[in-house]
């Protein structure tokens, strides 16, 4: 029998990487439905997935088992979310709570499989005589994704409820503007996708007027909602939920090096939409969006950059809210600015002027979308180790060879064949050097940060410790991992999957296949970031590796710095670094010579001025690193071929990823110089160091790559 009580049509609003009350088209469309379509209750949820998330710290009873295998990346089994992100999502949706609270609505929070907790919900509240009515949920990429709004929807179709997936309107121009008429017309370069859109001022859609208190439908009553079932229950405190999140994956290494000292994290933020718009007023309060041209490549502090990037993964805040805001300040129109340098600046479509800075976000964001069109574009292509690039037209394609069974060419054209090293024998190509448990051996060194090569480490340190590090040395990590050491990139990718608190999927995977040369880079056969010449360029002082690796911050000339195994021995044993494994057996040395001759750069001056011109800031550019020779591993040079300085390559100027040539505007006039020639493999074989030799030259054994857990992809 109906209870009278009971709502015959609640609608359902699933939260998903929407972790926001203001600008959300499912709430608003909530609040707004016409007379006649308004619903009798909505109910919002949230689910903290089994395939994501390990649930265990949500088990009280400790004879009790967890019912879901905790979720590990397919490929390397790393946890599918490291501590930052769980703790980051779990601040961002006790946050949520609260804001619907304050809107006369709340969030009920639930475990397990999302299609599961759905059928377990609309069934629970039909055994109290209501009845789910609609389903409403955003659209996310991602094949797990997919795959749990198709089981939704045909959940729905079952209970006859009305599904509808929304489109997810936290990117900064709506997928109803980009003027593709389909995805097959999304060009395969940024740069003229870029061109397509601009101005990009003009594009982003206004944000959704703020929802009133009370304006949504009543809240269904908690009793008729079936609770969370055992062995799991929901702590109800903040802490206690993040808690439980963080617990089951804080141990992320057996020998995690203690956060360094004089270390600073530049992400000390908190989830949730609350602190997102806090970041956002500071930014233009603080000048860092006026300046972000000219800072954006630094790797130490807070204010380099925007540090936005985890509000925008969990949907925290909106590209277009961001946007909605910048234009606000350029044009003068929120007083909150108006002691800001560049308030009212912008005087409409004639002026020519543009805020520098401004420009440069808008321009990043625009990358956000792109990488998302993409990811809609190649779909499961993104995982796969030769990448989605053969799929280019007009573009030579790149064929990787391995044992994993995808990895031949296939367009016919003339191939660059790239070799992939793998940690696990039965993938590994009977010829590759070093063997599978090398690779192994290096791939444990890439995670603790112990190479040998500083700039590298300090980044995977600071990663470690904190979730986050910097788009620049992103860049380098992944070059570094994928073209230098040539191993399969996705172990960077999923370990950055793992740990990268403000992770992406589409961003994370298209960035490190753009940098490993089998995405959309349009120079990827030529672009390797040598990073020697990068520490030197973008970490001047080395203050920055100092603070993340204290173990080489007592080398006294920064090349040494950069590359401990160059230093003097006496510098060494005074720095204590005589049997540093980043001295014994660094898994990659370059030669790089610094002196004070400076050297005329032609094509640096024209850079300096191209950049210029678009305004791109771009100040003295005195370094030219050279890198020398090969490099060898167990004694036998890797193929490097041509020039390999990313000096060599012309960046578009608008490019994020791949603009290796600039150096900062604030470089000091008495930046080193480093001079020196390229040569290739083999001239200087003798001087190379044999690699992942083990001590007294056995080869070390190492823990290889395994298969495991959830899987999220099915084309590898
Ligand atoms: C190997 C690799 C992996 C990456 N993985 C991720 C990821 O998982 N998630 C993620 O958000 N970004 C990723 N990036 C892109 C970029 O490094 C980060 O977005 C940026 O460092 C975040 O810091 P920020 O918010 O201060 O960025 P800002 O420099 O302030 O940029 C503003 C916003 O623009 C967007 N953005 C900036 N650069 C890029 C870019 N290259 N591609 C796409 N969007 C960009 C971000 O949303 C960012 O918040 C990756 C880059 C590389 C090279």
């Amino acid at each position: 029998m109906t209870d009278t009580r009971a709502p015959q049509n609640t609608v359902l609003l699933i939260f998903r990487r929407d972790l926001r009350s203001s600008d959300n088209p499912l709430l608003h469309a909530a609040a707004t439905a016409p007379d006649g379509e308004k619903f009798d209750a909505h109910l919002p949820l949230y689910v903290f997935d089994a395939a994501q998330v390990d649930l265990s710290g949500f088990i009280k009873d400790k004879d009790a088992a967890n019912p879901y295998k905790p979720p590990r990346s397919q490929l390397a089994g790393y946890h599918r979310c490291g501590p930052y992100r769980a703790g980051f999502v779990g601040q961002a949706v006790w946050d949520l709570k609260g804001s619907l609270k304050r809107l006369g609505s709340d969030l009920f929070v639930r475990l397990g499989n999302l299609p599961e907790v759905v059928k377990t919900v609309a069934r629970g509240l039909a055994e109290n005589g209501a009845k789910v009515g609609a389903v409403w949920m955003t659209s996310h990429e991602g094949s797990e994704e997919k795959a749990d709004e198709e089981a939704v929807a045909s959940l729905c179709e079952e209970i006859g409820a009305k599904f509808k997936l929304w489109v997810d309107e936290k990117y900064f121009i709506d997928d109803r503007d980009t003027g593709l008429e389909s995805l097959d017309k999304l060009p395969d370069v940024f740069t003229n996708y870029r061109k397509m859109q601009e101005p990009l001022r003009e594009k982003p859609r206004a944000v959704l007027p703020p929802i009133e208190e009370g304006s949504l439908p009543p809240l269904v009553d908690s009793s008729l909602v079936p609770a969370q079932s055992a062995p799991f229950a929901i702590p109800d405190t903040r802490e206690g939920l993040v808690d439980a999140l963080v617990t089951p994956v804080k141990h992320i290494l057996p020998n995690m090096p203690n956060f360094p000292e004089n270390a600073e994290s530049a992400h000390p933020f908190e989830g949730g939409e609350t602190a997102g718009h806090q970041r956002l007023l500071h930014i233009i309060m603080s000048g860092v969006a006026n300046n972000y041209h000219l800072t954006r490549n630094g790797l130490s502090g807070t204010e380099y950059s925007t540090k936005l990037s985890a509000w925008l993964a969990q949907g925290c805040i909106t590209a277009r809210q961001i946007h909605a805001m910048l234009d606000a300040f350029e044009r003068g129109t929120d007083p909150r600015f108006k002691d800001v340098k560049g308030f009212g600046a912008y005087k409409g479509e004639q002026d020519e002027m543009d805020n520098g800075g401004i420009h440069g976000i808008r321009t990043e964001l625009l990358w956000r979308d792109y990488m998302r069109l993409c990811h809609q574009k190649y779909g499961n292509k993104f995982y796969r180790l030769k990448g989605f690039g053969q799929e280019y037209n007009n573009r030579q394609s790149i064929s990787s060879t391995g044992s994993d069974g995808d990895q031949n060419g296939t367009t016919g054209r003339p191939q660059r064949k790239i070799e992939w090293k793998s940690p696990v024998k039965d993938r590994a190509l009977p010829t590759q050097e070093p063997s599978a448990e090398g690779v192994a051996e290096i791939l444990e060194r890439f995670k603790a940060g112990t190479m040998g090569m500083s700039l590298i480490d300090a980044s995977q340190r600071e990663l470690l410790h904190t979730g986050y590090t910097s788009n620049r040395a992103r860049q380098n990590v992944a070059s570094f991992l994928a073209k230098q050491l040539k191993i399969d990139w996705r172990y960077g990718a999923e370990w950055y999957e793992m740990l990268l608190v403000d992770y992406d999927v589409s961003s994370n995977w298209a960035s490190w296949q753009y940098v490993s040369g089998v995405g959309n880079d349009p120079r990827s056969e030529i672009r390797i970031f040598n990073p020697i010449k990068q520490a030197f360029d973008y970490d001047k002082d080395g203050s920055h590796v100092r603070a993340w690796l204290p173990e080489v911050s007592k080398l006294k000339r920064l090349e040494h710095v950069f590359q401990p195994c160059t230093a003097p021995e006496e510098d060494l044993k005074e720095a204590r670094l005589v049997n540093n494994i980043m001295v014994t057996k660094p898994v990659l040395r370059i030669d790089f010579y610094v002196d004070a001759k400076p050297r005329t750069n032609k094509r640096g001056e024209y850079r300096r001025g191209t950049r210029r011109g678009r305004g791109g800031g771009v100040g003295r550019h005195t370094t030219n690193g050279h890198v020398h020779g090969g490099e060898s591993f167990n004694g036998s040079h890797a193929n490097w071929s041509g020039y390999t300085q990313d000096t060599q390559v012309d960046a578009p100027v608008d490019a994020p990823v791949d603009a290796p040539v600039d150096a900062p505007a604030d470089a000091p006039a008495d930046a080193p110089v480093m001079n020196g020639t390229t040569r290739g493999p083999g001239d200087r074989a003798g001087e190379y160091r044999p690699l992942f030799v083990g001590p007294r030259g056995s080869p070390r054994g190492g823990r290889g790559g395994h298969l495991g857990g959830s899987s999220r992809f099915n084309t590898w």
